[in-house]
């Protein structure tokens, strides 16, 4: 396992999530039944500075990845660059307050004006009904945007309803992506691309080895050590 050096942002973004109690090490049972010596939850990042970094992330990882250059001959650096989705999609529930903060600093500060989706756990039998909520899906070219992305089993379930409601997912932008295989071996995020029908078209603010040169650098030798053990046991080995 080959960890990176971290950028600036990231950087700020794991300090702030440790001291929020978003990010915490220890032993923790995830959705999947694996115990994994850290954890992450987003929901904890639940103040207006925190929402302003997180979404601030996001916002600059979609823009750098998500984007074209506008190319008409007349552009100037205020020209918005083009984006390559329509829509973000944030899945209940933490992926909802995401997906809303982001599409307003891709305004604010990328000039990039898109608009946001989200789904509900139980649908609505009453009123508009059903279970979408938001810009309507329809023929456009969505953004999965969530906190993490373990077993995949968000993402699929996004993937599935949008592609019911007529909409095209032509991405995923995690804040966390663990770099996890899943049960018969492969990488989720490969197989979540197959699916998709797109190579490179998951992006994340940090991953399992950016957490890793965070932990080799600051963290103690048991955490070291159980971070090592959880990747041999569950990392991609790409
Ligand atoms: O890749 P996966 O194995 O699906 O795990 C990741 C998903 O699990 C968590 O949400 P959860 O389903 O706990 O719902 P919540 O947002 O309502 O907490 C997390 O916010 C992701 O959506």
């Amino acid at each position: 396992m080959s960890s990176t050096e971290l950028e600036p942002y990231q950087k700020d973004l794991i300090e702030a999530s440790l001291e929020a109690g978003a990010l915490q090490f220890g032993a923790f049972t995830l959705k999947s039944g694996r115990i994994s010596p850290y954890f992450f939850n987003a929901g904890l990042l639940a103040s207006g500075p925190l929402l302003n970094s997180l979404a601030t992330a996001y916002a600059a990882i979609i823009a750098r990845e998500f984007t074209t250059p506008s190319s008409t001959s007349s552009a100037s650096s205020s020209t918005p660059p083009v984006p390559q989705f329509d829509i973000l999609f944030g899945p209940a529930y933490k992926g909802i307050s995401l997906a809303a903060c982001t599409a307003l600093v891709l305004h604010r500060d990328h000039n990039i004006g898109i608009g946001y989706a989200y789904d509900r756990k139980e649908a609505k039998d009453h009123g508009e009904g059903g279970r979408m909520v938001g810009t309507p899906v329809k023929g456009k070219r969505v953004l999965i945007l969530d906190d993490v992305m373990t077993a995949g089993t968000a993402v699929r379930g996004s993937l599935d309803m949008i592609r019911k409601e007529g909409g095209e997912v032509v991405g995923v932008v995690m804040c966390l992506e663990r770099e996890e295989v899943g049960p018969s071996g492969a990488s989720t995020r490969v197989e979540v691309e197959k699916l998709i029908g797109r190579e490179k078209c998951f992006a994340s603010i940090f991953k399992m080895r950016d957490l890793m040169g965070w932990v080799e650098k600051t963290g103690t030798q048991e955490q070291v050590r159980a971070m090592k053990e959880y990747w041999e046991k569950y990392g991609v080995k790409e």
